[in-house]
């Protein structure tokens, strides 16, 4: 018998014994899901691209909480606000855990927060995320993003609309760099903006998360990648080194600057090292001195993961300031609105800081519009560890559990007109609506995402400094006429809208001078 006959047998083997396990489990009475094929279950049907619109599609039919089977596997589809709640916040303590990656692990993504199981080391790595981006916490970030965004606006303006994808990857890779290793950014070569634009290429490589044959069958992630169903062992192979690059990198060389800084009398802790001009208090920087004092339990790995974690969180802030951008140029009048209200509250001759940030309602409302429609790809999905029951359906232990955040952003229930941006949905009545803030972008429960205070201080000081600068206009065609971008978004985990051709430019001849300025003053 051939290699590869014999192992296509053994995984015949494997699904046969599943779906004949999960036939036994069907006689109770499942979520509702569409109709499926025998033994493949749900396999054929599974949307290749654009899934939370299917899934929210099916939703209409089959309910909020749907059941997908694939291989197998059972799936639920969450589809609203409430059964997420329900399931992902309420019973957190058996909804936490995520699916094992085996592809995710061949590429040497080891102590990832973002792909741990639920346990022991999770809660230990969770917390070491939780108490770095607490809300207390955030607040010393906020001159260094009042300074970024500053930067962001002037390479926005100095760049063609081919580069501005680019440029929002230097902004959001330099506050990441600086909190996580205390490195600024200051030209276009760093090896970190190299660094990074390496992890949106495995990203991208590597398909979604957990749904490679090597996911579904594991001993395939050891063959050679012409084998069958063996092409992402190649790619895992080909991508370790960058992967691990990611991994030593940074820890390198803030234990160099700590060894350069200690030679120096006095230069101890993360305050001198600073005072010292060769390093910035960092999250590496405080888990080694925390290491160093005993306070700390993790080990030099288990940082290096916890900082890749935070690495490889760059891509959805980039995202979504795109889509603002993108929002911004389709709906004109919104942006008119928001810049009537910065002139009010900050006037013409400064920058917005984030002191201003309670007086400025139409862009808070703006910031959480954009967070509604930013697109949602299917993440990592959470898995249960043990059977339950929800609304009288039950749901297996081992059942990935999918959030479909984008159903969500559709429900006609909670948002009126969900495809539209209305910025002003979210302000009390009479003057809005007074609709729920989209939360939910940021996850549920036990995992929900640890930085969000810090990502939304990140995106709201973007928003607002382009728009207190900025006109986000159409651009022309080579005929001089105005093209109108498509609000699409690509698929997978990177997502980014589909066109973001738009033209930006200064709202007034003062905003150079002003940029200069405000970019020099140290405190800025
Ligand atoms: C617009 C930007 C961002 C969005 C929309 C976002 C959203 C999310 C979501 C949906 C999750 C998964 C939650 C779940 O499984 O229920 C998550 C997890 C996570 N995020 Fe973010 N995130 C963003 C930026 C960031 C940034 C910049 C960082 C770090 C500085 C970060 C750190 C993390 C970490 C460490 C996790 C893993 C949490 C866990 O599995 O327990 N995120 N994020």
């Amino acid at each position: 018998m051939t290699l590869t006959l014999y192992v296509l047998l053994v995984a015949a083997t494997g699904i046969a014994i599943r779906y004949l396990w999960s036939s036994r489990i069907e006689r109770r009475p499942l979520p509702p899901g569409p109709p499926k094929d025998p033994l493949i279950g749900h396999l054929r049907y599974m949307p290749t691209a654009q899934a939370p619109f299917l899934f929210h599609e099916w939703a209409k039919t089959y309910g909020d909480v749907m059941h997908l089977q694939v291989l197998g596997k059972s799936m639920i589809v969450l589809d609203t606000l409430q059964a997420a709640a329900d399931l992902l916040d309420k019973k957190g303590s058996i909804y936490s855990d995520r699916p094992p990656l085996p592809l995710y692990e061949l590429l040497g993504w080891t102590y990832m927060l973002s792909f741990m199981r639920y346990g022991e080391i999770f809660t230990r790595h969770r917390q070491v995320h939780q108490s770095f981006f607490s809300r207390e916490r955030c607040a010393e970030f906020e001159p260094m993003q009042n300074q970024e965004a500053r930067r962001l606006v002037r390479n926005l303006l100095a760049s063609p609309t081919e580069n501005y994808g680019a440029v929002l990857s230097k902004f959001t890779t330099s506050i990441l760099v600086q909190v996580v290793a205390g490195h600024k950014i200051e030209s276009d070569d760093d090896p970190y903006l190299e660094l990074s634009k390496m992890v949106h290429q495995v990203f991208s490589v590597t398909g979604p998360p957990g749904g490679t044959p090597i996911d579904f069958f594991p001993p395939l992630g050891y063959f050679p990648s012409w084998f069958p169903g063996a092409y992402y062992a190649g790619i895992a192979r080909a991508w370790r080194p960058v992967i691990r690059k990611l991994y030593d990198y940074p820890l390198e060389c803030v234990q160099r600057q700590r060894a350069s800084n200690h030679l120096l009398p006095g230069n101890s802790s993360s305050q001198s090292l600073q005072e010292s001009g060769d390093a910035s208090p960092s999250f590496l920087l405080s888990q080694l001195e925390e290491m160093d004092n005993g306070a700390s339990e993790l080990d030099h790995e288990e940082l290096k993961g916890a900082a890749a974690t935070l690495f490889g969180a760059e891509l959805p802030t980039r995202s979504v300031v795109a889509v603002f951008l993108l929002a911004m140029v389709l709906n004109p009048e919104c942006q008119i609105r928001a810049q009537k209200e910065i002139d009010s509250v900050v006037g013409t001759s400064r920058f917005p800081t984030f002191e201003d940030r309670a007086e400025l309602p139409f862009v808070e409302c703006i910031l959480q519009e954009t967070l509604r429609q930013a697109f949602h790809p299917t993440r990592v999905p959470h898995r249960s560890t043990q059977d339950d029951i929800y609304r009288g359906m039950f749901i297996p232990k081992g059942s990935l559990i999918l959030a479909n955040v984008r159903g969500m952003s559709l429900d006609e229930s909670t948002y009126k007109n969900p495809t539209k941006f209305i910025p002003e949905r979210f302000l009390l009545p009479p003057l809005g609506n007074g609709e729920l803030p989209f939360t939910c972008l940021f996850g549920f429960g036990r995992r929900k995402c640890p930085a969000v205070h810090f990502v939304e201080r990140n995106l709201w000081i973007a928003i607002v400094s382009i728009l207190a600068t900025c006109t986000i206009s159409n651009a022309l065609d080579e005929h001089g006429n105005v093209i109108v971008p498509e609000a699409s978004m690509s698929d997978g985990v990177d997502s980014y809208p589909n066109d973001l051709r738009c033209v930006i430019k200064p709202r007034s001849d003062e905003v150079e001078a002003l940029l200069e300025e405000s970019i020099l003053l140290p405190d800025a």
